[in-house]
């Protein structure tokens, strides 16, 4: 758009009016919103400030007082009149009088700004069923996950984007235009057909976070109760100790490790899942399961919170030394050394077995937050492809490891120790190996040379039972290779 005066809109704006953006020197565009409600109202003011002329379309045209200073109000057949493009900020249950302006309606942009209060609440999209409505007008799909809120108090940072969609791209280009005046960026989504998925949208919460977040809690709260059983309970029944006040930082501390590192472990599962398919079938051009690939998806989350689980699990380590049963625990051992007049000798064993069981921990806790650092995306994005690989694939598996290392110098003797089979119930601890070992034990495998020369063949488009080749027909009948 070219630059020039904002032409004879200065004059009718209110203070709170004034055009932000300087629009051309001819006629300023007039565009109609019907419903004079939150987001009508909102989008009106913005488009007010960016140097649109707005009329709205009313059922009580006489209010207008409550419509932004500078703007119209007059019935919905006449403000149609006015404009070539309308916005209905309007709720879809209160479309059906569209039909009755039908004629009015005809050859006009349509803006369906709708969303509903349910995904899938309707067989078809609001917009879809706004074009059946008003055949001869074009629908354009837009606007619908920028709330009235942001609209209005510019607070647009995490809502830029306006996705649109629409059958005809003349009148998608128009509204991609205004919302470029506006300060957003328009994202073409296709053709009225993804409306739907337009419309669920703004209706997800955090969708990639739902399954790591769902998982992390089942497994969160399956182990504390494990915990509690072969913890509290055995010792409450068998020698009626009250040990009850673990619940609170001991229990806790041993659920936050486990959890971590058995979501660290999917992280990985998921991509050698996906390599042991691929040797299976012998080619990488047939598609995942569904299943396979909503959890490659969600890799990135699954690991966040896997750190956000050892990040608890240090903060809880670091406040061992002031908890009152660890200060009592350690006086009383001292004043019995004291009143035995006997110094319990240095072991150098128990010293070897704890510093090498807190230094892959310390390690490993480091290499999991530069795992989370790097996939940032202000730190993904300048880093090239191959090394983002890199950093998360070998410093993931880096850090996978020490933290199996972690636990498995923690059990030191416990794996054999029978007193810690409660009940036959082996330790928490040695459930939490399970997943991280296969997963260590399958790479093994998977990188041993002669597997995984067959792995880079067929990732880069070998097939095992393509007897023929493919070939490609040239247009003068020729067959190439
Ligand atoms: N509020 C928000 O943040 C967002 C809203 N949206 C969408 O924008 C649309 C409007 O939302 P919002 O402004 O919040 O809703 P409101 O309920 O505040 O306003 C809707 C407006 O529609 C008009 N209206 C109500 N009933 C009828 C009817 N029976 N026939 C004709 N017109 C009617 C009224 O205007 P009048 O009295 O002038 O006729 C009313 O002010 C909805 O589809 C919503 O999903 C989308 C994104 C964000
Ligand atoms: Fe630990």
């Amino acid at each position: 758009m070219e630059d020039g005066s904002a032409g004879p809109r200065m004059e009718t704006n209110s203070t709170y009016n004034i055009p932000l953006v300087q629009r051309s020197s001819r006629e300023n565009e007039m565009v109609c919103i019907f419903g004079t409600g939150d987001f009508g109202k909102a989008l009106g003011s913005k488009m007010l400030q960016c140097g649109y002329d707005v009329v709205f379309g009313s059922r009580s045209p006489n209010n207008a007082n409550l419509v932004p200073k500078g703007s119209e109000v007059l019935s919905h057949h006449e403000a149609a009149q006015r404009s070539k493009i309308i916005f209905l900020a309007i709720q879809r249950d209160h479309y059906s009088f569209l039909s009755r302006l039908a004629h009015a309606l005809q050859g006009k942009i349509l803006v369906d700004v709708s969303n509903n209060l349910k995904l899938n609440q309707y067989p078809e999209s609001n917009a879809e069923y706004l074009a059946q409505l008003v055949p001869g007008a074009e629908v354009v799909k837009a606007f619908n996950t920028v709330s009235a809120w942001a609209l209005q108090s510019g607070t647009l940072d995490a809502s830029r984007q306006v996705f649109v969609c629409g059958h005809d791209s003349k009148s998608k280009q128009m509204v991609m235009e205004i919302v470029r005046t506006l300060g957003l960026t328009p994202l073409d989504q296709g053709s009225l057909m993804a409306a739907k998925e337009v419309e669920n949208y703004p209706l997800q919460l955090f969708p990639m976070w739902k399954i790591p977040m769902y998982i992390s809690s089942v497994l969160a709260a399956v182990i504390f109760l494990y915990c509690v059983v072969t913890e509290v309970i055995y010792s409450y029944v068998t020698t009626g100790e009250d040990y009850t006040y673990a619940i609170m930082i001991a229990i806790p501390n041993r659920v936050f490790p486990i959890v971590s590192l058995i979501l660290l472990a999917l992280v990985y599962l998921a991509g050698i899942i996906a390599a042991i398919i691929q040797l299976y079938r012998g080619t990488k051009y047939s598609r995942f399961p569904d299943w396979l690939d909503k959890w490659m998806l969600c890799r990135k989350q699954l690991g966040l919170v896997a750190l956000g689980y050892a990040f608890l699990h240090v903060i809880y380590t670091l406040v061992i030394p002031i908890r009152y049963y660890v200060r009592w625990w350690m006086n009383n051992w001292a004043i019995t050394q004291i009143k035995n007049n006997a110094t319990a000798p240095f072991d150098p064993n128990y010293a070897w077995r704890s510093d090498a069981y807190l230094a892959p921990g310390i390690l490993g806790f480091f290499f999991y937050v530069l795992l989370g650092i790097t996939s940032l995306p202000s730190v993904s994005n300048i880093v090239n492809w191959r090394e983002f690989r890199f950093v998360q694939s070998k410093l993931g598996y880096l850090t996978l490891i020490l933290c199996t290392g972690h636990t498995l110098v923690y059990g030191w003797d416990r794996f054999i120790y029978g007193p810690f089979y409660r009940w036959h119930l082996p330790p928490a601890f040695v459930l939490s190996l399970i997943i991280p070992c296969a997963v260590l034990s399958l790479k093994f495998i998977l990188i041993a040379p002669c597997v995984d020369r067959i792995i880079t063949q067929i990732r880069q488009g070998w097939e095992r039972n393509s007897k023929n080749p493919k070939k490609d027909i040239s247009e003068n009948g020729k067959t190439t290779v």
